[in-house]
């Protein structure tokens, strides 16, 4: 894997089309997507944006099987893919950049790779950054997360460039968990806005979900200060505070009452019920995540859960 070298990159969705934008500055780029046509420069999922000629698009996977390949599909949508395409990816370096826990199997999506493809060499692509200011070429840093450190050295540098600054870590469960809580506890910040509750309370849940992200992270085998890293805390503060963020914006509009496309995806959803099965599992109490779970499944109204939330005994900081 040397500098330069190409990269593939599979699902043409907003991030994997930004991530194409940006690695195109170091090197050949293919960008496979499953609606994409030969030739197509133009993605719906990031208007306005058109694609360098570094990056070529294809709808065949052989295409973009380079020496690196990152996964950027929803995290609900990895194991399959995974499952279909084995035969193709196994034994090679997968970077995940999905933010999320499977639903089926509570695993994430490092652990998804491996599952699938227990002869690859599986990385995690987190922290704050929206597609759309990547894809800008504005300043952005990540964390790219994989246990082979000699591995996580070589992927940083091949994933890094004047404007993508990509820290790295051993730290695996702690990165994936800290891109996959953070949506869930954006979804509660969104809805405590769209209901009308004020910043103050947005505060608080940052706060409390933060210690929420840490107490389950922990209990997985987290190190506590990767969750104050980019991968967590920085995810956290963008993702709820910013109306770029799709799980932000289905909290305000959950918190409204109002509908929300659900073409958009919203990775919160699904790992608010996830994170809630391994908190029991675990035998963690998560009343944020719990909330948001039930409100996103139809069990609680934002008024019931804020209710609920507020009655819960006094208790130390
Ligand atoms: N959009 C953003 O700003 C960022 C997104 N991410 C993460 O990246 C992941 C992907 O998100 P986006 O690209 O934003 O979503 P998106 O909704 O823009 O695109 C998802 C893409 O995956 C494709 N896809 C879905 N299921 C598939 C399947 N079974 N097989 C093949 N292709 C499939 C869709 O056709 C679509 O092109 C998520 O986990 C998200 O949290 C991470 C950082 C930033
Ligand atoms: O993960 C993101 C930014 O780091 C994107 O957040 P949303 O999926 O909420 O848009």
């Amino acid at each position: 894997m040397t500098s330069g070298a190409p990269i593939g990159i599979l699902g043409a969705g907003a991030f994997g089309g930004a991530l194409a934008v940006a690695l195109a500055a170091r090197g050949p780029v293919t960008l496979w997507g499953r609606d994409l046509r030969p030739g197509q420069r133009a993605l719906p999922r990031l208007r306005d944006v058109d694609l360098p000629p570094a990056v070529t698009t294809t709808d065949r996977i052989e295409d973009a099987l380079d020496a690196i390949v990152l996964l950027a599909l929803p995290a609900q949508a990895l194991s399959g893919f995974l499952s279909q395409h084995a035969a193709l990816l196994d034994g090679r370096a997968l970077v995940a950049c999905a933010k999320g826990i499977d639903l089926n199997s509570g695993l994430g999506p490092v652990e998804v790779i491996a599952a699938a493809c227990p002869n690859a060499t599986p990385a995690v692509l987190t922290g704050p950054s929206f597609a759309h200011d990547i894809a800008r070429g504005l300043p952005t840093a990540l964390t790219l997360a994989c246990a082979d450190e000699a591995q996580a050295i070589a992927l940083q540098a091949a994933l890094s460039t004047p404007v993508l600054r990509v820290y790295r870590t051993t730290d695996v469960i702690g990165a994936e968990l800290g891109g996959a809580l953070k949506n869930v506890i954006a979804i509660a910040a969104g809805a405590a806005i769209g209901a009308g509750f004020g910043d103050s309370a947005r505060a608080a849940i940052i706060t409390r979900g933060f210690a929420e992200m840490t107490r389950l992270a922990v209990s997985r085998g987290a190190r506590a200060d990767t969750l104050t890293g980019l991968s967590g805390l920085g995810d956290l503060v963008l993702t709820c505070t910013s109306e770029g963020s799709r799980n932000f914006r289905f909290g305000l509009a959950l918190g409204a009452g109002e509908p929300f496309d659900p073409a958009i995806t919203v990775e919160g959803v699904a790992t608010a019920s996830a994170a809630a099965a391994l908190a029991r599992a675990e035998g963690l109490d998560l009343p944020i995540t719990a909330a948001v779970s039930d409100l996103c499944q139809g069990r609680a109204t934002i008024q019931t859960a804020l209710a609920a939330l507020l009655a819960r005994p006094l208790k130390e900081e």
